[in-house]
């Protein structure tokens, strides 16, 4: 993704003539966002035409996507771009697409848990998913609409009934908690953030954010207290957005970026690139929890393998056994909801 953004930065700045990648060794990819005039929408549709991977791009929301269209459109990178707005067009807008990005939907105020977005965003992302079934059944999912925990679950639930479930295309993106992860472990450890990677697997709500901070690298004598420390501000990262931003939605920047990075990765993975590992929610087996995030291998087909957890310390085999319970129940509210609705 750094290199793809660094590639197309450098394509701004030469002669218009000029071509920074052959597009011709390149697959076409369509790319769709759903929810494209909101908060993360916006950056991340501009993010999305950066890549150099995407051939279109389908901005969809239910009011705005003409002017975000037309702004983002007139970058000079591969990508044609077209604008659709309202349910008339939503099929339009999927038609054909290989990968949906889905940040559609109310986010957090200040007091607020991702739960308590349930009620409506699971409709919203209900009503989204079941069009999705229709107009691009094979297109490979990147759930970012909250409560992730719920919405996946959801999501499978609306593909089972309309007959066209492939659990190895629907992804809740957590990549946001990877990146915090990445960002709190480099500072505390004082090393260089470009180089740190940590696993983060579980869910995507307080507790059930579960960095493995015993696998970051590179290594860092942390004590016990610096690691719990760390851990507390990943699972608490999205509400000291809430609570900075006091009553004007939640991170979007840096779900931005994080989108962008994932739904690359799901690119690349399309394309055959080898070896394209990311943290994400999943339909999984490594727990008793039919979803798990954890680390995943992307393929032609959307998973290719969901990764094992790897060795836990004994305070991340606590956490993994306290966050359970809450990620059961929220997966059980999505499919119940799925069920009755
Ligand atoms: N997974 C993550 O890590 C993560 C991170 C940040 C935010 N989020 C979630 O992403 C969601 C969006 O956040 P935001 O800050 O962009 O909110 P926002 O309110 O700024 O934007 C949401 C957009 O969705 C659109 N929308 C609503 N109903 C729609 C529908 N039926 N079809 C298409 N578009 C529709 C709205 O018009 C709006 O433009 C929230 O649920 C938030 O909690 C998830
Ligand atoms: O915290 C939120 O409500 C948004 C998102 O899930 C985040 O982690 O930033």
């Amino acid at each position: 993704m750094r290199s793809s953004l660094l590639r197309s930065v450098k394509t701004l700045a030469r002669p218009t003539t000029a071509r920074a990648y052959s597009v011709d060794s390149v697959p076409s990819r369509k790319v769709t966002v759903l929810g494209a005039a909101g908060g993360i929408g916006q950056p991340l549709s501009l993010l999305m035409k950066l890549n150099p991977l995407v051939s279109q791009l389908a901005l969809y929301d239910i009011g705005g996507t003409p002017g975000v269209a037309a702004d983002v459109s007139h970058i000079n990178s591969r990508s044609e771009v077209a604008g659709y707005m309202g349910d008339d067009q939503l099929g339009l807008a999927l038609e054909g697409s290989d990968v949906v990005i889905i940040p559609a939907g109310v986010p957090r105020k200040p007091g607020m848990t991702r739960d308590d977005l349930f009620n409506i965003n699971a409709g919203i992302v209900k009503s989204l998913c079941t069009a999705i079934a229709k107009y691009c059944p094979h297109a490979i999912v990147n759930m970012i609409s909250n409560p992730v925990n719920s919405t996946v679950p959801i999501a499978a639930e609306v593909f089972k009934k309309a007959g066209i479930y492939d659990e190895k295309k629907l992804f809740g993106v957590t990549t946001l908690d990877v990146v915090r992860a990445k960002t709190f472990y480099a500072g505390k450890a004082n090393v260089n953030v470009a180089e740190v990677n940590v696993p983060v697997v579980g869910g995507h709500a307080g507790v059930t954010i579960l960095p493995l901070f015993s696998q970051a690298t590179p290594k860092a004598n942390l004590s016990q207290d610096d690691i719990q420390a760390l851990t507390k501000r990943t699972q608490d990262g999205g509400t000291e957005v809430v609570e900075a931003k006091a009553g004007k939605g939640s991170a979007t920047l840096s779900m931005a970026y994080a989108g962008a990075i994932f739904a690359d990765a799901c690119l690349k993975g399309l394309n055959g690139v080898p070896d394209v590992v990311e943290c994400s929610y999943v339909q999984s087996t490594i727990t008793e929890l039919p979803f798990f995030a954890s680390k995943v291998r992307l393929g032609k087909n959307g998973v290719e393998e969901v990764l094992g957890l790897g060795p836990l310390s004994d305070y991340e085999k606590g956490g993994l056994e306290k966050l359970k319970p809450e990620l059961k129940s929220s997966i059980e509210k999505g499919i119940e909801f799925a069920k009755k609705n």
